[in-house]
């Protein structure tokens, strides 16, 4: 698997020989495994074969050994062969027992086995459920300053429902918190090294952010921590919109690109029968303005139209750049308030980081990005730095002193 997804990259280091070597080693290791588990069953095997192919026939030497002693030399004939078939009829009957009882015994460990990976997933579920719960009740309690009545009015707007003319909330819309960091302390998985330790800020409307710091220093993992994909050491994250694609959307530092159409790439995570559910009309130009928008309005051509279900995985036949606009695209379909971008810039030139960002800005989008280019700058408020040992700071950019 490994080498069928990762076959060109091995052939550019030319690595052939070596990863025939290792997946050799690997197909050795699985032999001889393979061959410890059948040893170990041989004897089980073969004692239970022997006595189901051989059971009547040890039953009859069991009876003759005592009968040609003499034991049972006072019996007449006829009780002779009654004794002779009684005893035939335990012994089966005994062999019969064990040899389901040993099958038993495989289906129980299978049972066993499948039991504890169960009961495993429920414990992981239950432990999800009660974060998720404890999340929950944190919230309103958490956004102190925070109009929640407020924000619920600019959600219910965006969701197309009527406000009231003249209403306050018309004309003074207070921005809109996406996350409020408070406290925050994280590591990775199985490591007791801290990333960050104590980090406070509010990703808010308006006002983009810029994640800055060393290579390793922590800056993907505070996304996987806020996005709950990681849980927290000590801290809170709170979240003041929800996780859908119109209001918040993350762009991961590897572009993530489901099968099928063009479309259905960019229109992701919906689903065209959803969005034909939704509105009933069909988008064709938005998304073509859009690609070629991103410098990406050959690909419709490439692939024969925006529906043409295509055979190919989507990774191998497009450029990490192309891969990268291709996601952006996807942030200007579905236009939401917030996004967050893991180094969603770093394999496209400056000029096209420059065009996509600007995009970004006349749409609205609040920007949470994590990058190392000091080109990212200027078109941040803040920058967020985060050092190796853990420490933080936070310092205001050029962006925001023009804004
Ligand atoms: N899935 C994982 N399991 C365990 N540790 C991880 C995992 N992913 C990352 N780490 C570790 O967490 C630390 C921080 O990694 P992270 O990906 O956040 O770095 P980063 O600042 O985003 O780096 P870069 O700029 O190179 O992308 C690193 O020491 C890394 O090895």
């Amino acid at each position: 698997m490994q080498i069928r997804s990762n076959s060109e990259s091995a052939a550019f280091y030319r690595s052939g020989k070596i990863e025939e070597g290792r997946t050799n080693h690997h197909l050795a290791n699985l032999i001889n495994t393979q061959r410890r588990l059948i040893l170990r069953e041989y004897a089980l095997n073969f004692s239970v074969n022997t006595f189901d192919y051989l059971g009547s026939i040890l039953s009859y030497i069991a009876i003759g050994v005592p009968i040609f002693l003499g034991t049972y030399d006072a019996l007449s004939a006829p009780d002779l062969s009654a004794l002779i078939s009684a005893n035939a009829f335990v012994m089966i009957y005994l062999i019969n027992c064990f040899t389901t009882l040993i099958d038993l015994s495989v289906q129980v460990t299978n049972i066993a086995g499948t039991t504890h990976r169960v009961v495993e997933l429920r414990e992981k579920l239950e432990q999800l459920y009660d974060a998720q719960q404890s999340h929950e009740k944190n919230r309103p309690a958490n956004m102190q300053g925070f109009g929640w009545s407020e924000m619920e009015t600019l959600l219910r707007k965006d969701q197309g429902y009527q406000v009231e003319a003249g209403s306050e909330s018309e004309t003074e819309d207070p921005p809109i918190t996406a996350l409020r960091v408070n406290d925050l302390t994280f590591v990775a998985p199985k490591s007791t090294e801290k990333l960050c330790i104590g980090l406070c800020f509010d990703f808010k409307q308006g006002v983009n952010i810029l994640v800055t710091g060393d290579s390793g220093c922590g800056k993907s993992s505070l996304l996987r921590v806020i996005n709950g994909i990681w849980p927290e050491l000590r801290g809170t994250v709170t979240h003041g919109v929800e996780q859908l694609p119109h209001r918040l959307l993350y762009l991961p530092q590897r572009p993530y690109f489901t099968d099928g159409s063009l479309r259905q790439q960019v229109i992701y995570p919906l689903q065209e029968f959803d969005r034909l559910a939704d509105t009933g009309e069909s988008d064709d130009i938005v998304i073509e303005d859009l690609l070629s928008k991103s410098d990406l309005g050959h690909l419709k051509d490439r692939v024969g139209g925006l529906d043409t279900q295509v055979d190919w995985n989507w990774y191998d036949h497009l450029s990490p750049g192309e891969m990268q606009r291709l996601s952006f695209t996807r942030l200007f379909y579905h236009k939401p308030k917030f996004a967050v971008l893991d180094e969603a810039t770093s394999q496209v030139g400056v000029d096209m980081e420059e065009r996509l960002y600007s995009l970004c800005s006349q749409l609205g989008i609040t920007l949470l990005s994590v990058g190392h280019r000091d080109t990212l700058r200027k078109y941040h408020h803040v920058e967020l730095h985060i050092e190796k040992q853990g420490t933080w700071s936070l310092k205001p950019l050029s962006a925001g002193s023009n804004s």
